[in-house]
């Protein structure tokens, strides 16, 4: 048995690289619960495709959900970048929900904020970014436009030796720093949507780019929406770090931190120690999770 990367995934379609060589591959059945990042054993069935028969234990696992199912989005990965701007504005409500995934998954995560160039925005975005800082989030002042070196200088040490998601909304600069930071990103595109998509280039792929033999990118698209649905009550209390000092200090072993007397969260709300936009989105995440149908 044969041994690769998937590097892309569409359905139960698959792009596995193996040493140099990329294998369209399938699962057997209906089966499609292989995600980007997983090392799989295949078989061949002709020189350039393959069936994959069973996949790696896996490091870490991230999904996306919405209130009928949960999606793969990648295996093994070890930290999480969310790319945002000076301009256009990011939503806080993406930053977060991606923070918390990341939380609940194990994942490191930083955040990069670029374009840096428009100094007139800079404060501004900075004020914003204070709120991350505070928790622990390291953030790192990128342009990849106005200042490439210097980006590539800043960004290289920290992706050395990792499996890296990067995400981010639209119009933040996330595929000009996958063009800057692989360099054949575009020809690697290329290739998988005329193996995966019959060459249609309608849908966008969550794709891993290789950079080294322990450092990989993975760029997946489509990050409107984050939805959590997947996550326990139990798992989005913890993955809110600023929750953590008061946890098991409510009145009631079970409490939601809603409206609860006694509530240690409420309490560390009110004394401006969890910023109410947070609280907010733990409330909003636990009503989704309380909607989920599967
Ligand atoms: N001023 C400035 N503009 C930048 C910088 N990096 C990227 N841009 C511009 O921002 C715009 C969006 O960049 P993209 O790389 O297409 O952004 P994206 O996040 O991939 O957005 P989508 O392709 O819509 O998903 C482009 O016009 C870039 O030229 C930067 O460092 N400074
Ligand atoms: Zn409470």
């Amino acid at each position: 048995m044969l041994s690769g990367i998937v590097i892309a995934a569409h359905g139960r379609h698959y792009l596995v690289q193996a040493e140099s060589t990329k294998l369209h591959c399938v699962t057997r059945g209906k089966k499609s619960d292989i995600a980007v990042g997983d090392i799989v054993n295949f078989k061949h069935t002709s020189p350039d495709q393959g069936v994959i028969e069973s996949f790696a234990e896996r490091k870490t696992l991230l999904y996306r959900s919405d209130q009928y199912k949960s999606k793969l989005l990648a295996a093994n990965v070890t930290q999480l970048f969310i790319v945002v701007a000076t301009e256009p504005g990011f939503s806080d409500d993406l930053v977060s929900r991606a923070l918390i995934a990341a939380e609940a998954a194990g994942i490191t995560a930083r955040l990069l904020l670029n374009k840096t160039d428009l100094t007139d925005l800079l404060p501004k975005a900075r004020e914003r970014l204070k709120l991350y800082e505070d928790l622990g989030y390291p953030v790192h002042e990128v342009s990849v436009r106005s200042h490439p070196t210097e980006t590539i200088a800043t960004l290289n040490p920290l992706l050395k030796g990792h499996s890296t998601i990067l995400i981010g909304q639209s119009g933040m600069g996330k595929s000009s720093l996958i063009n800057l930071l692989v360099p054949d990103a575009d020809i690697a595109t290329r290739e998988i949507s005329a193996a995966l998509d019959s060459g249609k280039h309608t849908t966008t792929f969550t794709r891993l780019y290789m950079m080294g033999p322990d450092t990989d990118i993975i760029d997946s698209p489509g990050f409107q929406e984050f939805g959590l649905y997947h996550l326990t009550e139990g798992m989005l209390e913890r993955a809110f770090r600023e929750f953590k000092p008061h946890l098991g200090h409510c009145r009631f072993y079970n409490c939601h931190h809603f409206n609860e007397p006694g509530c240690a969260v409420l309490t560390g709300l009110d004394n401006n120690e969890i910023a109410s936009m947070r609280h907010a989105l733990y409330r909003q995440l636990v009503h989704e999770a309380s909607q989920k149908l599967y």
